[in-house]
């Protein structure tokens, strides 16, 4: 494509020949098809773009004009307008026309011609200029200069919102929406003193009362007299990308200026900041995004204090975060639902473990051992969320995602580099939903490929166990100083020995070019979203009832006290509550959610998902990729 931009470069235009530019492109597109080949990113809409057959007709229309161009046409005469008008008359006055003359006045009369010969006379007389009545001489030098401004409104809103100074009682335009009708006109501006809406003057009006005379049309053209704005503020339009940590809804906020120029948004969507001009409120489009007007949202600092005020005004909650998911008591009440089912003792876990140790060992016929699926790692996880008594610690201090901090993350799009580290892969979901199943089933596919962390625990191995394959066996002093040392993605205890994963286990599969996939609890978040994890998180969302109970019918789940055993109703809506609070908690933090219903079509999702993630650009955190500064 360079080759054939620097041919047009060097060749002036003027010299391209009939089919110059056609050649190029042709040139082009043909090079732009060779980087499809190549699967670079974004050729393929470039290539369509530049096949479009718009393009093609404008090229053209454009090579038409420049061979015209070069014959230096003249107009034979500069007021055809006047001689089609002269001809209208004339055929109306003839006795008896004839189909022809009928056929002229009825192609005379249409307006579009009448249209195009006025053009025509414009271009002929090379009169371009507006004519402007002279400036009256009587002017007093104090009147200030006012502007009348006329906007053609198309049921669409105006796109201002308008205050009243209180002391003055004086109207002004308080700030005009991004794209806009008000903005798109280039008419209206912040600051401007509005003076009269269609004749009816305003000062002295509330600004309420101002919008009811503007919307008294919702169709055609609204006059405002103005007062320009002597100085216009430098507009602080960083092209800034966030991703909503809260959820907002301008409807349900008494303080926005205007609610209906105010935009929704739900935790996770990505917004592109347009105007941060306002300390308060600012402008933003969500992504992604197919109108050209932004909508009123509130600035971090406001939506931090909202969050604060709300917060505050919350009864006492001692730890709101998914501790709190069953009590002691109730899960007393659930051993004694299960008793018809095998009662898992550590013993029945254990040969548990061992079949699934077999099974895997088994299944490989290359011998390649898929650690990370220790059935005891899992139990100790899942009883850290089952009692009030957090047994399961994570990394990161700030496990919850508390209500108080940035309401806003900062975004950019990313794209790993091919020699850069995979992205971590991250699967979450409520307990017996499917997400062990979901991994296992993709480090089956291609286990060169796909790899689990190995975890630490500080249990004695078993006989058929061994160091480094089912876990890193290591003393509680050595586990302590880790913890000590931060060194743990996540750790729990189970049954009296500390399991965890740590970093340097993930660090492993990394740096041995393959991709890492765990399942953490969502606790975990916040300890693998690092810059050097780059974790990409799926959410494994479960089906409606009707649907997890129709699939897995001949499933079985694994509680904390029995192995294996068919699922149950309670089973189901358990899943069901633990789904509703992760998601109510962490959806922000989802990458990709995967309703696993058929398990087939999960595991494409997720294969997909998977690729998209390690080649694709993605949003992430901007701080992943350079320092923020605050
Ligand atoms: N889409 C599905 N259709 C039918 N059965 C499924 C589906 N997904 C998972 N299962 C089955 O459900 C059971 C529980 O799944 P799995 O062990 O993966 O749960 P989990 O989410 O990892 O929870 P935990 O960590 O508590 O074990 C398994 O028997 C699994 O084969």
């Amino acid at each position: 494509m360079r080759q054939a931009v620097a041919a047009q470069v060097l060749t002036p235009h003027c010299e391209l020949g009939e089919h110059g530019l056609r050649q190029i492109l042709t040139d082009v597109i043909e090079e732009v098809r060779q980087s499809v080949n190549q699967d670079i990113d974004g050729a393929e809409v470039l290539h369509c773009l530049l096949n479009a057959p718009w393009l093609q007709s404008l090229i053209k229309v454009y090579e038409c004009l420049q061979r015209f161009l070069r014959g230096s046409p003249a107009p034979a005469l500069d007021y055809a307008s006047g001689l089609s008008l002269q001809l209208l008359i004339d055929i109306r006055a003839l006795p008896g026309c004839s189909e022809e003359a009928k056929e002229l006045y009825r192609i005379l009369r249409q307006p579009h011609l009448q249209a195009l010969l006025s053009a025509h006379d414009t271009v002929a007389q090379k009169d371009y200029e507006p004519v402007l009545p002279p400036m009256p001489d009587d002017l007093p030098d104090e009147e200030e200069a006012t502007r009348i401004v006329c906007l053609v409104k198309n049921k669409q809103p105006l796109g201002a919102t308008i205050k009243r100074n209180e002391t003055t009682g004086e109207i002004f335009v308080a700030r005009v929406i991004h794209g806009g009708l008000a903005d798109r006109s280039g008419l209206l501006h912040a600051g401007d003193r509005i003076i009269e809406v269609n004749g009816f003057p305003v000062d002295g009006m509330e600004p309420e009362q101002v919008i009811q005379v503007v919307q008294v049309r919702s169709q055609g053209t609204i006059m405002f007299k103005v007062i320009p704005i002597t100085e216009r503020p430098v507009h602080n339009q960083t092209m800034l990308y966030v991703r909503a940590m809260a959820d907002y809804s301008p409807q349900q906020d008494p303080s926005i200026p205007c609610a209906d120029a105010g935009m929704s948004f739900r935790k996770g969507d990505v917004l592109e900041i347009v105007d941060q001009t306002d300390a308060l409120w600012w402008q933003a489009k969500k992504l992604p995004s197919n109108t050209a007007c932004a909508g009123l949202i509130p600035s971090t600092n406001l939506l931090k204090r909202k969050q604060r005020d709300f917060w505050w005004s919350q009864p006492y909650q001692p730890h709101a975060c998914l501790h709190t998911l069953s009590t002691v008591e109730e899960e007393e009440d659930m051993m004694a639902i299960d008793d018809k089912c095998v009662e898992a003792d550590e013993e029945a876990f254990e040969s548990e473990e061992l079949r699934e140790d077999e099974d895997h060992f088994c299944s490989n016929a290359e011998g390649i051992y898929l650690v990370g699926f220790r059935r005891s790692m899992r139990l100790c996880r899942r009883r850290s969320h089952s009692t009030t008594q957090p047994s399961c610690h994570i990394r990161c201090p700030s496990s919850c995602f508390s209500a108080l901090n940035s309401p806003y993350e900062e975004v950019v799009r990313y794209q790993r580099h091919p020699q850069d580290a995979h992205r971590l892969i991250v699967l979450l979901g409520a307990s017996g939903v499917g997400v062990n199943e979901l991994r296992r089933r993709l480090i089956d596919i291609n286990p060169n490929i796909f790899q689990g962390a190995l975890p630490h625990t500080t249990r004695a191995p078993r006989g058929y166990e061994e160091a480094g394959r089912e876990y890193n066996f290591i003393s509680r002093e050595l586990f302590d100083h880790m913890i000590y040392n931060n060194r743990f993605l996540e750790y729990g205890e189970y049954k009296g020995s500390l399991y965890g994963t740590s970093v340097e286990s993930v660090r492993d599969v990394l740096n041995s070019g393959k991709i890492c996939v765990m399942d953490i609890e969502p606790n975990a978040i916040q300890a693998v979203r690092t810059h050097e994890l780059k974790a990409y998180i799926i959410y494994v969302k479960p089906p409606p009832q009707e649907r997890l109970k129709e699939t897995r019918q001949d499933s079985y789940i694994t509680t904390n006290y029995y192995v294996n055993r068919p699922f149950k109703d309670e089973d189901f809506q358990e899943i069901e509550e633990a789904a509703r609070k992760i998601e109510s908690h962490f959806c922000q933090f989802f990458d990709l959610v995967i309703v696993n219903d058929e398990l087939q079509d999960s595991c494409v999702q997720m294969l997909t998902a998977v690729r998209k993630a390690q080649d694709e650009p993605q949003w992430v955190p901007a701080s992943w990729i350079r320092p923020i500064t605050t």
